[in-house]
């Protein structure tokens, strides 16, 4: 596997509190890498602290440079998009100016993001806050896609969504991830074995398994352990 970002010995401390003690992660440069854990494992600190939101110390080595020490805006600078959990748009604008904000590059790839949400252009002009989760979460990975991103980070895109929009938002991050690679905080675990290749798993704040996701998740002792759970429910159909 050829790793696009390196993480190591990552670690973040909060007014006071070790909350992650050490986290190894590869992120693959090509496909979809699954991020997993538990509630309160530290992935949305680990992605955060990849972004530079948090004070993180350790080792970012992003496609061959360190970005350990950047602040989030040169981050994102160096191509990285992320899609925070609560996906972060502006209720009271419309999607057009919800992604127009989002603008970076001369030339936005508005193509792509319309070929992959359709939706997202008849609603152009309905405020952002008016939209379903599903269509707010297709804004949040659609911001992402617009600039020339070499990383999309996507964190929990599917919390809280109905089965049919899984279904939905797991066809455009594995539509996605053929031209983007893309870091996945996931705990859908059908949707994870339906599109990730690698996958790690963070336990208190640790790195405690990386690998293929597919052969952890055939191991259902090692599922049980590793992710508290069967893995063994019916994978959301991915139609592209
Ligand atoms: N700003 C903060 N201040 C104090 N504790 C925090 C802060 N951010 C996170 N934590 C704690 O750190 C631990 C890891 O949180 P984090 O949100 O990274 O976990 P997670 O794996 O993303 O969980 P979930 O799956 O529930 O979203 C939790 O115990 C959380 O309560």
């Amino acid at each position: 596997m050829t790793t696009l970002l390196a993480v190591r010995d990552l670690r973040v401390v909060i007014d006071g509190l070790h909350i992650l003690h050490g986290v190894d992660l590869d992120v693959a440069a090509t496909g979809v890498t699954a991020l997993l854990g538990r509630n309160g494992a530290g992935k949305t600190t680990t992605v955060k602290a990849v972004m530079g939101l948090v004070p993180r110390t350790g080792s970012l080595v992003f496609d061959g440079a360190d970005i350990g020490r950047l602040p989030t805006h040169l981050v994102v600078r160096r191509g990285i998009g992320y899609a925070p959990e609560d996906r972060g748009i502006f209720a009271g604008l419309s999607v057009a100016e919800n992604l127009r904000l989002a603008e970076r590059d001369s030339a936005p790839a508005y193509d792509l993001v319309f070929e992959l949400f359709p939706e997202l252009k008849q609603r152009h002009k309905q405020a952002a806050g008016t939209l379903s989760g599903g269509q707010q979460q297709m804004v949040a990975i659609a911001r992402t896609l617009l600039n020339g991103n070499r990383l999309i980070i996507a964190d929990e895109p599917t919390k809280g969504l109905a089965p049919k929009i899984v279904t939905e938002v797991a066809d455009v991050l594995a539509r996605a991830a053929e031209t983007v690679p893309v870091l996945l905080v996931e705990q859908n675990l059908a949707l994870v074995r339906r599109v990730a290749g690698h996958c790690a798993v963070l336990a208190d704040g640790r790195t405690a398994h990386q690998g293929d996701a597919r052969e952890l998740l055939a191991d259902e002792d090692a599922a049980r352990r590793l992710l508290g759970v069967g893995s063994h429910r019916p994978a959301p159909e991915v139609t592209s």
